[in-house]
């Protein structure tokens, strides 16, 4: 079955939206991590700088407090954003200046340590970069811009000097063992996402009519009744088609899930911004609130009128239950108060909704 899912998956196209959604999930799940990162690297960052600044008897500059107040500035920002694609911009102009403030900090430490201390510095800000979320314009161009400033061969390469090679084949392989590491990594990471919500839909979503099914219902619906306020006007209807099994003896099976599918449009349709599910069969289930029993039972009469004028070859109707619900009442209590509501519709001739209050 697990492998039956992996080849689901393997064949399923990521558009860009569903793209663009899994970046944003990806961000908001891991906005606290990026934070942590921000504020560690800037400890790190203030360490050594008070380290080079006072060994090499300079004291603190107010060069250091500016970068101090830039990083910590941008560091602030990272709580209030609320898109992936701002965050990219703004990670990438942290980068930068992180680079820039950690040149100058080893600008100040003895020659000879230099390129070594750049290319700790860059390749730990690449390896930071490749697993915090990112878009692979943003990934690339911090990349660019941390070679770019932290560049241990900006004074040239004094010919092949063993230092100078030992460095530039280091900095070659780190950088081919990031790039592998964060596509590999955001690969792995999509397929979750995208596993996730295939488990998510098949356990929620009615396979046949693509509406929510009994548990989605079950599951939002008392989460609506744990949250709701005293007082608040709240109903529950159940909806079943009338004469259905007539409809599969005379038409067949594949007619009748047509019926099933339609009717589901039409909840879909009439209904939107409350829930609704298929509960099984040919049964369905409705939540509404904030209504007055007019207006509920107006929703009622227009869901009766949409199914029945359906254009079809295959007419159908239904009856409806609508129960109103009490404060206190649970999830069983407003089913079973609405299905014998819908029993009276059904004795008193089908077609029609009955109003329990
Ligand atoms: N085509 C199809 N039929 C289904 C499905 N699920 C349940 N049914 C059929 O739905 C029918 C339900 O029939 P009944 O419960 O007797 O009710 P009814 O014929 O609608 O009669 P009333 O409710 O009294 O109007 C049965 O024949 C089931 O086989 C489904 O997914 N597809």
């Amino acid at each position: 079955m697990f492998h039956t899912v992996e080849a689901q998956l393997s064949h399923q196209v990521v558009t860009p939206e569903l793209r663009a959604e899994f970046r944003q999930h990806d961000f908001e799940r891991l906005r606290t991590f990026c934070l942590l990162v921000f504020c560690v690297s800037i400890g790190l960052w203030f360490f050594i700088d008070v380290l080079v600044s006072f060994e090499g008897g300079q004291g603190f500059t107010p060069k250091s407090i500016l970068f101090l107040a830039l990083l910590g500035g941008l560091t602030c920002c990272v709580p209030f954003i609320r898109r992936a694609r701002s965050f990219y911009l703004l990670n990438l102009l942290y980068v930068g200046v992180y680079c820039f403030s950690s040149r100058l900090v080893i600008e100040g430490m003895p020659e000879v340590v230099q390129p070594l201390w750049l290319t700790l510095t860059a390749s730990s800000v690449v390896f930071l970069a490749s697993v915090m979320p990112q878009n692979h314009y943003s990934y690339f161009g911090i990349q660019a811009v941390t070679w770019l400033v932290l560049n241990p061969f900006s004074d040239g390469v004094a010919g092949l000097e063993l230092e100078d090679s030992l460095i530039f084949f280091y900095v070659l392989f780190f950088l081919g063992m990031t790039v592998y590491t964060y596509l590999r990594l955001t690969q792995g990471k999509l397929n979750n996402f995208l596993m996730a919500r295939l488990l998510m839909e098949q356990a929620y979503l009615d396979a046949l009519t693509r509406i929510p099914n009994r548990r989605a219902f079950i599951s939002q619906t008392t989460e609506r009744l744990e949250k709701s306020e005293p007082g608040q006007r709240r109903y529950l209807a159940m909806v079943d088609i009338d004469f259905f099994k007539k409809i599969n003896d005379s038409y067949g099976h594949d007619i009748g899930d047509e019926v099933l599918q339609r009717v589901a449009g039409n909840l879909r349709d009439g209904l939107e911004g409350f829930e609704f599910a298929r509960l099984g069969g040919e049964e369905f289930g409705i939540y509404l609130w904030d209504l007055s029993p007019e207006e509920a039972g107006q929703l009622m009469e227009n869901l009766l009128r949409a199914v029945r004028e359906a254009p079809t070859s295959h007419p159908a109707t239904i009856s409806i239950g609508l129960a109103r619900l009490a404060d206190g009442d649970t999830l069983n209590q407003a089913l079973i108060k609405a299905d014998q509501a819908l029993y009276q519709s059904k004795h008193n001739g089908r077609d029609r909704s009955t109003y329990a209050p």
